[in-house]
């Protein structure tokens, strides 16, 4: 199965220069978004993994579904001010300004081995930043796994000491 057919690109969105891959045709299609998910799960099963972590918000989509066919547990990480209860934060620098990243705390158990599963890696802010929280609460991060990966914006580079899955590239 070719994903690219499943993926639209909508140039200017959500601002000027921007090429956006849009994955809803994919996340609608039964066939495709199945295949989507066994590919993720036979790359993830190499690992040991315990938890499936989703960043909000394409995350959850794909990092639930791929955690519930592995038969392991999912844990969002949250933008501010939306869990309840304990949460550990993380600030992170964006290209203009700063952003925050939320997760329960006592998510999991110290060493817990977990993979972070969301739609795209561009410049692998998010992902570094979410595999900084996790880090800093024991986490053992074993794999960082896309559906897309845009192999110009240097997402690989940043996040080089983890291993990193993507299922289709596009430069940008
Ligand atoms: O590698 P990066 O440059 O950090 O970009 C990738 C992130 O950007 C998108 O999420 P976005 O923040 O747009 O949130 P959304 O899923 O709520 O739309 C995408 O789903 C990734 O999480
Ligand atoms: N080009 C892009 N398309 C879809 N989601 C994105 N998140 C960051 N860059 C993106």
């Amino acid at each position: 199965m070719n994903l690219k057919d499943y993926i639209d690109i909508i140039e200017d969105f959500p601002t000027e220069g921007i090429s956006f891959k849009d994955i809803t045709k994919l996340a609608a299609n039964n066939e495709a978004f199945d295949y989507t998910i066994e590919e993720l799960k036979k790359e993830l099963e190499k690992e040991e993994i315990e938890y499936i972590i989703g960043p909000e918000a394409r995350g959850f989509l794909f990092g639930s579904a791929v955690a519930y066919a592995m038969g392991v547990g999912f844990i969002p990480v949250r933008k501010e001010g939306k869990l309840p209860g304990e949460v550990i934060s993380y600030t992170y620098k964006k290209e203009y300004g700063e952003d925050r990243l939320e997760i329960k705390k006592n998510a999991f158990k110290e060493g817990a081995k977990v993979a972070i599963v969301d739609d795209l890696l561009a410049t692998g802010g998010t992902v570094k930043a979410a595999t900084d929280l996790l880090k800093s609460m024991g986490a053992d991060v074993r794999a960082l796994a896309f559906v897309i990966e845009l192999t110009e914006l240097g997402g690989r580079e940043l996040n080089k000491d983890v291993d990193i899955i993507s299922l289709v590239k596009y430069p940008y």
